[in-house]
Order: C-alpha cells, then sequence, then structure tokens
C-alpha cells in the first residue's frame, strides 16, 4: 500500500475543501485533497450555481423572451461547464495540490485511507458537505421522486410540480419552475421561509402566490402515493395535493457515513460533526468545515470557516468562528436577505434596548423609476450599533453586503448615515434606513432646536 505524508489532508472538494486547499497549496503548504464525486461539490453541481441559473432563465421567461424549461436546463448545463474549469482536478493539480479522485475513510486518529493508499498528515481537515435529507413519509419509497441532485436533470417539463418542504431550496425553485410553464404547489409543514422574519417572508411570499404557485402552509405531508405523472401528497390534516412531479425539499443530513469517524474518536451530533468554536472536532488533529460542520449551511459560510482553518493549520495561529455577521440571502424575486438577528431575536437578546429603524423600497426614486418599490429595510439598532439587518425587495441580497460589513467590522449607525450614496440608486435604501435611525433624535428633540436657536442669534 502507497503510503502518503501531507501537512494538510482535505476530503472533500466542494466549496470548504477547495479553498482550503488552494489557498493552503498556494501559501507552500504541502496539500492533499481526496474528492469521491465531483470537483465543486454541491454548490456548483447540484445546489446555488444551477438553482440561480433556473432562476435567472425563470426571470427571462417572466420578462416575456419566450424561454421554456427546456433551454433553461441547457442554460443551467452552460452555466456550470463556464465555471467548472475553476474546480477543477487540472487546476488543483497545476497549484501543486495532489488530488485523489475517491472517497476516503479514517482507519486510526491519524490516517486516511483511500484507493490503494494510505495518508498521514499534519491536520485533517473534514469538508464533506451534506446531501438531500429524504425523510422516511409512508409511500416516498414507492413513487419517482427529485431532489436538488436531480431536479436539474429531469429530461421533461413538470405539468404539475409538487414541493414538499417551503425553505430556501423549495421558495426558489417553485418560482423558477412556476416561470417556466409549470403549476407549483409548495407544501409546507409549518411556516414557508420559517427562518427568516415573518414580515419579510411574507412579502416574499405574497409575490410568489401573485405569480400563481400555491403555497400551503402548516401542511406536513404525511403520506405520498400515486405513480409517475399522477402523484399525491395527503398532509397531516387530511389535505391532499395532486402534481404530476414531485420535489422533496426538506434540509440536509451531513455526509459522514463513509468517513468511519469512530476509528478516528470523532464525535457526532444528529447535526453533523462535532466541532469547538476553532472548528476542531474531538480528535485534536481533525478540524470540520462547511455544511458538514451542522452550523449555517451556506458556501459563503464554508468559504469563511476555510479561512479560519488555514489560520490556524499554517500560522498556528488561534481562530474563533463567528456567526453574528453571517448574511443570508433567498434569491426569490423579491429576494429576502439577513445578515445578524432578525427583529424577533433582537428584541429577545436586547429587549427594550432595541431600536427598529426602517425604509420602505417606495420611498426610493429609482425603485420607482424602475417600478420595484416592494419591500423594505429595518435595521435592528442597539446603542448606535447595527445588531442585525433585514432587507426585502429588488436586489435585497446585494444591499446587504453593506450591512454585513457594518456587523463584522462592527461600524456605528453613523458611519453608514455619513456615507454619500449615488443618487438615484437603489442602495440609498440603506443610508436612508440609517438617517431614519437619526431622524427623530435630530428633528424631534428640544435640546437641538434650542442649540440651533441659540446658535442663530450669534451667527454673523
Ligand atoms: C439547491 C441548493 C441551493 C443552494 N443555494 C445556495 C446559495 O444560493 N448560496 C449559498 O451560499 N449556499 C447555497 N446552498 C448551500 C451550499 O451549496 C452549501 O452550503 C455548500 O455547498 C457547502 O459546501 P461544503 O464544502 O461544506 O460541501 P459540498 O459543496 O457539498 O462539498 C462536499 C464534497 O465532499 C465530497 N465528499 C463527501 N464525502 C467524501 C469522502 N468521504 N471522501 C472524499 N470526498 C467526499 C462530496 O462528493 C462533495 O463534492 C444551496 C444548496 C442547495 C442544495
Ligand atoms: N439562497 C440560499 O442561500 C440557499 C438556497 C437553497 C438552499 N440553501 C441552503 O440549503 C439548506 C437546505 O434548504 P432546504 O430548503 O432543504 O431546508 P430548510 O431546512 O431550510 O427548509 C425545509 C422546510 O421543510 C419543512 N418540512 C420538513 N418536513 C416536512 C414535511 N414532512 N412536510 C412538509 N414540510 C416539511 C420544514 O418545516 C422547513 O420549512 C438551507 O438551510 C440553506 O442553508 C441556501
Amino acid at each position: 500500500m502507497e503510503r502518503i505524508k501531507a501537512d494538510i489532508l482535505v476530503i472533500g472538494g466542494g466549496s470548504g475543501g477547495l479553498s482550503v486547499a488552494s489557498g493552503a497549496a498556494q501559501m507552500g503548504a504541502d496539500v492533499v485533497l481526496l474528492e469521491g464525486h465531483k470537483m465543486g461539490g454541491d454548490c456548483l453541481n447540484y445546489g446555488c450555481v444551477p438553482s440561480k441559473a433556473l432562476l435567472a432563465m425563470g426571470k427571462r421567461a417572466h420578462a416575456g423572451t419566450g424561454t421554456n424549461h427546456a433551454e433553461a436546463l441547457d442554460h443551467v448545463r452552460k452555466v456550470i461547464a463556464t465555471i467548472e474549469p475553476h474546480d477543477s482536478v487540472e487546476r488543483f493539480e497545476g497549484l501543486g495540490v495532489r488530488v485523489i479522485s475517491d472517497y476516503g475513510h479514517f482507519v486510526s486518529p491519524t490516517e486516511v485511507e483511500v484507493g490503494g493508499a494510505r495518508i498521514t498528515a499534519r491536520r485533517i481537515v473534514i469538508a464533506t458537505g451534506s446531501s438531500p435529507l429524504v425523510p422516511p413519509i409512508p409511500g416516498l419509497d414507492k413513487v419517482p421522486y427529485e431532489t436538488n441532485e436531480t431536479i436539474f436533470d429531469l429530461e421533461e417539463t413538470p405539468g404539475h410540480l409538487l414541493i414538499i418542504g417551503g425553505g430556501p431550496i423549495g421558495v426558489e425553485m417553485a418560482q423558477a419552475h412556476r416561470r417556466l410553464g409549470c403549476d407549483v404547489t409548495v407544501i409546507e409543514g409549518m411556516k414557508a421561509l420559517g427562518k427568516d422574519d415573518p414580515e419579510a417572508a411574507a412579502v416574499v411570499l405574497d409575490a410568489l402566490r401573485g405569480e400563481g404557485i400555491a403555497i400551503e402552509e402548516d401542511a406536513m405531508a404525511d403520506e405520498v402515493r400515486g405513480k409517475p405523472g399522477a402523484i399525491e401528497v395527503e398532509a397531516k390534516d387530511g389535505r391532499i395535493f395532486k402534481g404530476t412531479h414531485l420535489l422533496v425539499a426538506v434540509g440536509r443530513k451531513p455526509n459522514i457515513d463513509r468517513l468511519n469517524l469512530e476509528a478516528a474518536g470523532i464525535e457526532t451530533t444528529r447535526a453533523g460533526v462535532k466541532v469547538d468554536a476553532r472548528l476542531r472536532t474531538t480528535n485534536r488533529r481533525v478540524l470540520a468545515i462547511g455544511d458538514v460542520a451542522g452550523g449555517l449551511q451556506f458556501t459563503h459560510v464554508a468559504g469563511y470557516h476555510s479561512g479560519l482553518v488555514i489560520r490556524q493549520a499554517l500560522f498556528g495561529l488561534p481562530a474563533k468562528a463567528r456567526t453574528d455577521h453571517i448574511p443570508w440571502a433567498t434569491y426569490t424575486d423579491p429576494e429576502l436577505a439577513q445578515v445578524g438577528l432578525t427583529e424577533a431575536e433582537a428584541r429577545e437578546a436586547h429587549g427594550d434596548r432595541v431600536e427598529v429603524a426602517r425604509f420602505d423600497y417606495a420611498g426610493n426614486d429609482r425603485a420607482i423609476a424602475e417600478g420595484r418599490t416592494v419591500g423594505f429595510v429595518k435595521v435592528m439598532v442597539v446603542k448606535g450599533r447595527p445588531v442585525g439587518a433585514t432587507i426585502v425587495g429588488h436586489q435585497a441580497g446585494e444591499h446587504i453586503n453593506l450591512w454585513a460589513l457594518a456587523l463584522a467590522s462592527k461600524l456605528k449607525m453613523s458611519a453608514i448615515a455619513g456615507m454619500v450614496s449615488p443618487y438615484p440608486s437603489l442602495g440609498e435604501i440603506n443610508k436612508r434606513a440609517a438617517g431614519a435611525y437619526f431622524s427623530p433624535r435630530l428633528f424631534d428633540s428640544k435640546g437641538v432646536k434650542r442649540v440651533v436657536g441659540f446658535v442663530q442669534r450669534w451667527l454673523p
């Protein structure tokens, strides 16, 4: 058996693993990367990239440019093919990474076996991601169903797509398919977009319903039956939903089954590999990042984790994973974006000390000019600093960047209010929200009026 020694062994070539491997190799470390399936992982092949490409085609169809489902899937394939070389084995080998295209598993606390090789490394990084969770709903195993791993390869256009799960995957896929000409029913066991601010989520759900998508809430799928082309989902309360195709989007499960973690003394929880604030597992040589670490499951979180791992594994420096500054966005139209605490979370954590500053898209001249006046930004502020921001509306996922910076760098509201925004930009909504925080302090204050009166008497 071949024996390989490395500084860093990365298991999994998705968003997190590839960032660690490329960063570490370019900084001079000896890196081995294992990828058992497709380089680029979920995000490139079955997640962010195809879903945003399909949504883009849905937008085109909605604008009247006559795109159909088959053309949209063709576009999805082309987008993946365009990005693929960036994540390819060739590129990584060019960076000096030894790539092994196979699944790896631990055989001891310090060794991983893959194919015919046994690898030891100073640090091992588990970056094996997650897979679609398929719940044990009676009958589901007897009907054809799609997940995010198959929906972008569907041969035929669904006549009526049933989607179990109204989280980000469910609602993004609902709007993309609806705009590409399918009937769509979302079957959500609790509240759709339930992890987001309910007032903002309602704006998205209203828009989706307005486009003809049925969103059924408090409808926990309890039984599935039927045959190809004629599928029924029955909810716990007896409601029955009929469609031609079924997409299951009820969350994720961590990819840990193949890893033989017991051999390495690595503990797990229901969410994934157990990690501490520094992303260390219960084996001190092994770290876990991205979806498999069971926290927020986003590509940019996997990327953020990779930076923390490089800091620790290459430079021996401590690095703590924060979550208070992590944004996320759901790329429906209108978009929904969040960073930090929602209004409810902020009130729970800070009580009466929270002030909510708010500005509506309807008050922004560019939004009026573009006919995109639906939505708002609200910012949760404690002692002059933002602790969270919610934006729903046109390009909310872009506009949240500013608040992500503000939270990451602990900026004050005065920094945002003091920024000069180009007129007429949509992004000015953020400055106006900060302005809304200060206006009562300036315009409703007797003290300010007294000072102005005094100065005016003395100014030449
Ligand atoms: C439909 C959908 C849409 C999404 N949209 C967004 C979005 O818009 N924005 C966003 O930020 N996030 C989005 N996400 C989430 C995002 O895709 C994930 O958070 C991200 O891919 C996680 O990266 P990762 O590196 O942890 O795992 P992955 O990217 O899944 O990579 C893990 C890799 O490890 C490999 N692997 C597993 N086990 C082994 C083993 N034993 N040996 C070797 N290799 C192994 C797998 O084959 C895989 O390639 C979306 C997800 C889905 C499903
Ligand atoms: N834009 C983005 O960044 C983006 C897009 C898609 C996915 N993602 C990532 O992927 C993760 C997974 O997304 P998801 O939408 O699959 O999961 P999710 O956990 O966010 O939502 C799943 C939904 O399914 C519902 N559900 C569970 N069991 C059910 C049942 N039996 N019947 C009816 N409803 C049921 C839940 O109540 C929940 O609302 C997200 O949390 C996110 O991290 C991100």
